[in-house]
């Protein structure tokens, strides 16, 4: 990268606590324009709050914001006043409308304003959402409600909304937010590239990742955070995965390798069986789970993943397909029903579906476990304050304390909160929909640890993964998903990266 380019973006001395803890502790860097500048660092290192107090959500202890050489104060930055020095944001939390459809969203979002008077010109507000969307290769239709697609695809409408009308000249700084997290591989490389293209063009652009690979194969620079203070800023062409492993978690750490001693199923007999959900060579069969064993479900995006996984907990229904737990009809038609059988379910969107935001870390692990604690008409307090904690320390939760709200938690930690609560249930059977999404580097490993941990205790696992590497690392087979049907599936040493993808698009075709 050109060190001569103008620096487009430059934070100094930015610090941020709340209460006692100090998510930033006087955080400087300088972004050049043109570049792709990762933001690294583990779980609570303070990434979040870094964008938060650029975004003008919060305000900063100290600390001042330079954009293309306009010099802002972070204390006082408001919303309006970040938009106006040119800076743009895709949020963790989609920044979307989930009630409006894909044009109504990218209308709001642009420079484009219906001028008609009262009349909103419909079909030009349609054509142009369409335009977006086939540049940005989003599988989406402008009349489609927002809040009925994936998450996946409702963060692309976010980063088109937050691109649409940004040209080489406007100049603005885009800050996303851990923009690719549920993307699968394909989505990842076509988002990786049009990110690419724009920063050739002259875009300045900020992301947040856990994702290294991405990092080593996009970004220009990277920053590294730890515990809130600054460790460096390096060209990527310096780094490779160790070292950057290293940076951001300030020890080395084994790849994934969970493939490596997978525990095999040992009891024999089945926990699931899934009829009238198979389709293609599979067509009229009967898949099945055993106990102790990891099932990988793979497919591109809208293939049906989530669905058959919101089925079994009894979410959705869907009358042709019907389940058995353990030789028991399981066609379950509420969560309840679900949990009362011994499933358990970690939905992709913990924060709306699996998350109370208000409520303490304790009572969000212990919500499902409540009554255990209860004796003689009263709660144990200390026993499940006990167990509480214990739970926390080997899920490498960071939280002030259990009694913290689970909304003043990093993301990856409410993940790592949502895993512990169902983990330390013994489900019978386990639904995994991406697991590691948003979970730094150090504590993949571990979450996968505890999985197999609850494995060897009997528990069936169904895991959702975007991330290929991961799924093909820790499963004892895997089934392809399409079009709602399970198609193909794929064991033993064929269980890889790369067969999984090719096999994922052969189905597609
Ligand atoms: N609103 C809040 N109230 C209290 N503490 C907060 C709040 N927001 C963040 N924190 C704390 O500040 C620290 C930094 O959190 P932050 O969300 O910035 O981390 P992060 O690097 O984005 O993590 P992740 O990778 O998990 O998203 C954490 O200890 C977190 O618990």
């Amino acid at each position: 990268m050109d060190t001569e380019r103008p620096v487009a973006l430059s934070v100094s001395g930015v610090a941020k606590s709340f209460g006692p803890t100090r998510a930033l502790r006087g955080v400087s860097f300088d972004v050049r324009r043109g570049e792709i500048h990762a933001l690294l660092g583990g779980n609570g290192s303070g990434k979040s709050t870094m964008i938060k107090v650029l975004a003008g959500v919060h305000a900063a202890d100290a600390g001042e914001v330079t954009v293309n050489g306009a010099q802002l104060a972070a204390t006082g930055l408001s919303p309006s006043a970040a938009w106006d020095a040119g800076l743009r944001f895709v949020h963790q939390q989609s920044s979307v409308f989930p009630h409006l459809t894909v044009a109504e969203n990218l209308c709001l979002g642009s420079s484009f304003t219906p001028v008609a008077g009262i009349h909103i010109p419909w079909r030009e507000v349609r054509r142009r959402a369409a335009e977006v969307l086939r540049r940005f290769e989003i599988d989406a239709h402008p009349d489609d409600q927002v809040g009925d697609l994936s998450p996946a695809t409702q963060t692309m409408v976010a980063i088109a909304r937050a691109l649409q009308d940004i040209d080489a000249d406007s100049q603005a700084v885009l800050v996303l937010d851990e923009p690719t997290a549920s993307l699968s591989a394909h989505e990842v490389d076509v988002l990786l590239a049009s990110l690419r293209r724009l920063a050739d063009d002259g875009q300045t652009i900020i992301f947040v990742t856990h994702r290294l690979d991405e990092v080593l194969e996009v970004a220009d620079q990277v920053t590294v955070l730890r515990d809130g203070a600054l460790v460096t800023t390096v060209p990527r062409a310096e780094l490779d995965h160790e070292r950057l492993v290293e940076l951001i978690m300030g020890r080395s750490v084994d790849r994934l390798a969970a493939g490596a001693e997978r525990t095999r199923a040992r009891e024999v007999g089945e926990v699931l069986t899934i009829a009238g959900a198979t389709g293609g060579s599979l067509e009229g069969t009967t898949v099945s789970v055993r106990p102790g064993e990891i099932v990988g479900i793979a497919g591109l995006l809208g293939s049906g993943r989530t669905r058959l996984l919101r089925q079994l907990f009894g979410e959705e229904s869907r009358p042709e397909v019907t389940f058995e737990l353990d030789g028991r009809p399981a066609s379950f038609r509420t969560c309840a029903e679900a949990i009362a059988a011994g499933v358990a379910y970690v939905p992709e969107n913990r924060a709306k579906d699996a998350s109370f935001g208000e409520l303490s870390v304790l009572e969000n692990i212990s919500l499902p476990s409540t009554r255990q604690y209860f004796r003689w008409g009263k709660l144990r307090h200390r026993e499940e304050s006990r167990r509480v904690t214990g739970l926390v320390r080997e899920f490498l939760v960071k939280t002030e304390s259990i009694g913290a709200p689970m909304g003043s938690l990093s993301g990856g930690n409410q993940q790592k909160v949502v895993m512990a609560r169902w983990l330390s249930k013994n489900p019978r059977l386990l639904l995994l929909d991406e697991p590691s999404q948003g979970v730094d580097v150090g504590s993949r490993f571990e979450i996968w640890e505890l999985v197999r941990r609850a494995t060897e205790q009997g528990t069936a696992v169904l895991v959702v993964s975007s991330d290929l590497e991961e799924l093909a690392g820790v499963s004892d087979r895997v089934l392809v998903l399409e079009r709602g049907a399970i198609v193909a599936e794929v064991t033993g040493d064929e269980v890889d990266e790369s067969n999984l993808e090719r096999l994922i698009l052969e189905c597609h075709v």
